[in-house]
Parts: C-alpha cells; sequence; structure tokens
C-alpha cells in the first residue's frame, strides 16, 4: 500500500526562514515575481494588457495589512487548488518539467515566503481565460479555503493580502516595503508603484541604465552612468565599460574603483536575473585579478541558486567570467592607446592586479612594462624608459638587495631594476621569454664586484697587513676580506654576499643535520667549493678606509674591521645572526672605550 508524504508547513516555513533565504525581505520580491510573471502570462496571449503592480502598504490600506494588485492573467478556480494550494506546484514549468521561457518562478515554493511575515494570506483573483472571481485564503499552519463570488473582483487580475504576524508588522510599513520594492525590482519590465500619503512612487527605473538612449552621446552616456554607479553603488567610478555576453543573455557595465581595493577583497558584484535581482555581492562573475572592479548585469539564463541570492557555478558562469575578464582587458589596452595619462594613472592605482594577469597574457605586459613604475638606479620609472638606456634589464630578486648594490652599481653606471616586490622578478623574467634572453637577467652580486676596480700596486701593498688582519676577523662570519676602488666615495665598506658561497653553507649546514650516509657526500660537496658565503669589499677611495694601514696595532685593526663588517651588514638590511649581534657591542664598546680614554 502506498502513502503520501504529509508535509508540516510550519517545519517548511521554518526551513525556508532560518536556511534557504537570508532574511524576511525576500518576502516582496516572491511577490513582485509572481506579479511579473502573471503579466508575462497575460501579454503572451494579450500583447496590449495592461503591466502594472500597485503596492498598498499597511499605512495606506489602514488595516495594518500589505496589499498587492497585479494586471496579471490571474487564476480560475481550479488553478487555485492546483498551483497555490500545492506545495511544489507551479505554472512555470513545461510537461517536461523545463523551466518555462521568460518566467522568473520556477520552483512552486516563492508563496511560502509570505508566512515568512503574515500570519494568514488572502488572494483575491479573476483569470483572463474567464469564470468567476475566486478567494484563497490560508494560514501559516497550512490550511486553506477557496470562496467563488462574482463580487470579489471586477477586473482581471490578482491582489494579494498580507495579515502581518504579530512580530512582523514593521516588515509591511511603508519605508520598508518602499525600499525593498525599489531595491528587487527597479529595474522591472512593468511598472510597480508603491501607494503613499502624497501620491504613488514610481520604484520603477523602465529601461536597463546601461542601454544607451537614442539621443544620448557617449560622453553623455558614460556620464550618466557614473551617477548611476554613484548612486547604487556608492562610488564615482574611474571608468565605465557596457559589456554583453549574448550567450547568456547578459548586459551590463563594468565600473573600475576609483582606488583603494585590495587584492583580497571579496567581489561584490550586482546581478539582476530577468531584470530582478539576484544580489548585490554576487562573486564569481569576473577573474580574481579584476579585485578592482565591479559589475551591474541582467541576465536571462545564468541560473540562480533556489535562494536566489547567488548563481550556480557552472559552464556558462564560467565563460561568463572569461569573456567578461577579456573585455576589461581590451578596455585598458585601448585606454593604453588611446589616452596614456588616464591609464597611468589606472595602473598606479591597481598595480598588483594588473601585474597578475601580465603574468599571463602579452598585452598587458606590455601595458605594465609601458606604464608600470618601477624603482631602479636611474629613479623610479616605467620599464620600457629605463630600457632606453640600458637594454638589458639587470634586475635583484630582492628589495634589500637591491638598496645594498644600488649605490655602488649606479656610481659605476650600472642600471639596476628593484624587482624584488610582489610579481616584479616573474614580469621581468617574462619580458625576457618573450622579447629574448639578452632583454631580462637577474644581477649577480660578485658581478658588481668583478666592474670595480683593483687599487694600483702600491696602495695593496700598504693594505696587506690590514687584509690578513680582516681575513682572521671575517672567517668568524663566513666573510673574506677584497680591496677594491669604488664611488660612491663615501661607502668605506660593501657587503656583497657569493650565491657559490652561500650553496656551499647551506650545504655545510645541511650535513650538521644529516644522517651520516647523506653527511659523507655533502661533505665532499662543501670540500669542493671551499669559499666562503660573504665578501666584504673595502673602498680604498674611502678616507676611513685609508686610515686603515697606518692604525697601529692588530687589536685596533681588528675593532675596526669587525666594525666595518657590521655595518655593512645592517646597510644590507639583513638581520643579525648572534655572532653578528656580539661583535657588534663588543667593537662599539670596545671602540668608545677607547674614545674616551683620556
Ligand atoms: N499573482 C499571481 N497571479 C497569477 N498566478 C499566481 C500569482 N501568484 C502565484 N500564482 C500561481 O501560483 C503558483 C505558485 O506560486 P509560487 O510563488 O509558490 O511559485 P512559483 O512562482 O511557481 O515558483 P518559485 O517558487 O520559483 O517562485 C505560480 O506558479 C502561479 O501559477
Amino acid at each position: 500500500m502506498t502513502h503520501t508524504f504529509g508535509v508540516n508547513l510550519r517545519g517548511v516555513i521554518d526551513l525556508l526562514s532560518h536556511h534557504l533565504y537570508s532574511s524576511p525581505r525576500v518576502y516582496v520580491r516572491e511577490l513582485l515575481q509572481n506579479a511579473v510573471d502573471a503579466i508575462t502570462a497575460r501579454r503572451a496571449v494579450e500583447p496590449d494588457a495592461p503591466a502594472t503592480v500597485v503596492i498598498e502598504p499597511a499605512e495606506t490600506t489602514g488595516t495594518g495589512r500589505l496589499r498587492v494588485t497585479d494586471s496579471g492573467i490571474g487564476l480560475t478556480e481550479d488553478e487555485v487548488h492546483a498551483l497555490l494550494s500545492t506545495l511544489g506546484s507551479t505554472s512555470k514549468r513545461d510537461e517536461l518539467g523545463f523551466a518555462r521561457q521568460g518566467f522568473l518562478g520556477q520552483f512552486g515554493v516563492g508563496m511560502l515566503s509570505c508566512f515568512l511575515v503574515a500570519e494568514r494570506v488572502e488572494l483575491t483573483t479573476r483569470s483572463a481565460k474567464g469564470g468567476p472571481a475566486v478567494r484563497w485564503v490560508a494560514d501559516a499552519s497550512g490550511s486553506y479555503s477557496v470562496e467563488v463570488d462574482e463580487r470579489f473582483a471586477t477586473e482581471v487580475g490578482t491582489t494579494v493580502e498580507l495579515v502581518p504576524r504579530p512580530d512582523a508588522e514593521h516588515w509591511l510599513c511603508r519605508d520598508v516595503v518602499a525600499a525593498l520594492a525599489e531595491e528587487f525590482g527597479s529595474l522591472l519590465p512593468v511598472s510597480v508603484d508603491v501607494r503613499g500619503p502624497g501620491g504613488d512612487q514610481r520604484v520603477t527605473l523602465g529601461e536597463l541604465p546601461w542601454l544607451r538612449g537614442a539621443d544620448e552621446s557617449p560622453e553623455e552616456h558614460e556620464a550618466r552612468l557614473s551617477d548611476y554607479c554613484e548612486a547604487a553603488l556608492g562610488f564615482r567610478p574611474f571608468g565605465v565599460l557596457p559589456v554583453s555576453a549574448p550567450a547568456a543573455g547578459l548586459t551590463g557595465a563594468i565600473f573600475v574603483l576609483p582606488g583603494g581595493a585590495h587584492p583580497g577583497n571579496r567581489q561584490a558584484h550586482r546581478v539582476y536575473l530577468k531584470r530582478m535581482l539576484v544580489g548585490t555581492a554576487v562573486e564569481g562573475l569576473l577573474p580574481d585579478w579584476a579585485y578592482f572592479a565591479r559589475c551591474v548585469v541582467n541576465t536571462e539564463t545564468l541560473r540562480p541558486t533556489a535562494s536566489r541570492e547567488a548563481l550556480y557555478e557552472d559552464e556558462t558562469l564560467l565563460a561568463v567570467r572569461d569573456q567578461l575578464g577579456a573585455s576589461l582587458r581590451d578596455w585598458m589596452v585601448r585606454l593604453g592607446a588611446s589616452q596614456p595619462e588616464r591609464a597611468g594613472a589606472l595602473l598606479a592605482t591597481h598595480h598588483l592586479g594588473i601585474k597578475s594577469v601580465a603574468l599571463v597574457d602579452d598585452e598587458m605586459l606590455r601595458l605594465a612594462e609601458r606604464w608600470l613604475p618601477f624603482e631602479t638606479t636611474e629613479g623610479v620609472m616605467p620599464l620600457r624608459q629605463f630600457r632606453r638606456r640600458y637594454p638589458t634589464l639587470l634586475y635583484t630578486p630582492d628589495a634589500d638587495e637591491f638598496r645594498q648594490l644600488a649605490p655602488v652599481a649606479e656610481a659605476q653606471g650600472i642600471g639596476l631594476v628593484n624587482a624584488g616586490y610582489a610579481y616584479d622578478t616573474e614580469l621581468v623574467r617574462r619580458l625576457g621569454e618573450l622579447e629574448g634572453a639578452s632583454v631580462a637577467r637577474r644581477v649577480e652580486p660578485t658581478e658588481l664586484l668583478a666592474a670595480l676596480d683593483s687599487p694600483a700596486p702600491e696602495v695593496a701593498a700598504g693594505f696587506a697587513p690590514v687584509l690578513s688582519v680582516a681575513e682572521r676577523v671575517l672567517a668568524r662570519h663566513d666573510c673574506a676580506p677584497v680591496l677594491r676602488e669604488f664611488d660612491p666615495v663615501s661607502l668605506p665598506a660593501l657587503l656583497i654576499s657569493d650565491p657559490a658561497g652561500q650553496r656551499r653553507q647551506d650545504a655545510e649546514q645541511a650535513r650538521q643535520d644529516s644522517d651520516p650516509l647523506w653527511a659523507d657526500l655533502l661533505e665532499r660537496l662543501v670540500d669542493e667549493e671551499p669559499t666562503a658565503s660573504q665578501r666584504l669589499v673595502l673602498n680604498a677611495r674611502n678616507p676611513l678606509a685609508q686610515r686603515l694601514p697606518a692604525l697601529g696595532g692588530d687589536a685596533v685593526a681588528e675593532l675596526v674591521v669587525e666594525s666595518l663588517y657590521v655595518h655593512a651588514v645592517l646597510q644590507s638590511r639583513r638581520p643579525l645572526r648572534p655572532r653578528e649581534t656580539a661583535a657588534l657591542n663588543h667593537s662599539f664598546l670596545a671602540l668608545l672605550d677607547r674614545a674616551v680614554q683620556p
């Protein structure tokens, strides 16, 4: 024997209010949706039928109830039983169960959302198909009654009245209802009026704001869209671009933020489905890199989730995202060609997002090269400008390394680029991949050392005793001294790390930490390259360094060399190692002690 499931209406309402919809406010959307669908159905058979929805809030009806009247197709008595009184039953699907084109509803549960704010719903209707007027009265406990009486309604259409729940009266008040009707329904293709003491307030705009009027110039259109963006999204956009994706029946506009966006910000796009608002913080319409832009779109085919508050991540949405992303990118490239200054300002404001696209997109890479400011030894400038002087982009992948090497490189006439910030190294490398290996190269610190002049033999001979002291002192810090002559003269010593020596040091550390088998192998590696991992390059042109050979006794020379070393480490902004901190304390205090001796 088979039985039919019973449904506990209270339980279903609880499910809807607490788990499906984010707030009772959606009841206005569901009422508007039913009214618009009913008008669509009537106009399919009667194209000139009126298309009006009138909302009378609690204050206007004077009974505390809310009344919504539409000029739609209405319902016959049989339809009232079959469609309204059966959960999940809908007139908006075809015989095979597919959602019928042109209708907003499809699940047959929307009416239930009225019970989020009402304890009773009264629906009075007259069908365009003929027959008497019908009244359906349902209450939140799940019981309903149907009455037929010619006198209930004279016009074709439907009136829904909500009798508020004692704790939900405010949801039916004019301010709340008008605000919600405007938020959800401002773009609907019918007229929606909210009745009030001062007359009717029309909440519908008529046309989609991003469709350009016949007598509107492009400039006027852009200015109007900027005003719309300010009113709807709360910011004056840097730029506006109308977009469309015909496959998804989508039209709309992308608004570029004037500043202040962060790559980690959630995307918050305003999406309308068949001109009814889905949400104001819908995600996924633009690629992640476009975090500095917001969309307002209307779509005919993207699928809403059951709550109608988000979109399904299906293939159509992915295709739309790619297409909108490409439109934004093309717009930026065009801006770069037609209004270079504006493009430069845009890139400077949103450089992180733009750099992340440039990593995978050649056009954007060219744009970034031409417009994005980089720190270089020639000052802050775009890479294109830097390359006019230095055909090879010699870069440091680390900002500290840049700071350490830049003054010396600059004095030797070597151009350096700081590629130490997010995405910069990859970007410069990609430029090399695109245009040939000679375009970009990481500077090897030792290469800079090679560019520095060696002092004359007699000068070197004078420094020999100091250098042997320095060799001993610096060995404690895995460093070896070198004597060179270089500018700037004000710099007594420069610390340069040697990648080969660093590898050796890493291997040494690994050897100490590893098991005997590996230790043996690593030991051989370590032995192969017995170089220190750092060089302290003493500047024979610097007046302080020049006084080193004349220092009386090894003890003072030791102190000075160690101080110069620690100073050079500090200059390089590398954190001090414990042994270096100890050396700093010791040499500083010892020199102080000597300085204050009577
Ligand atoms: N104002 C109205 N005029 C005419 N018919 C209506 C009206 N309101 C509701 N109906 C009928 O009642 C049915 C059930 O409405 P309900 O809002 O519960 O679900 P739906 O609109 O079909 O789908 P969804 O759950 O997606 O909103 C509708 O399919 C429609 O046939």
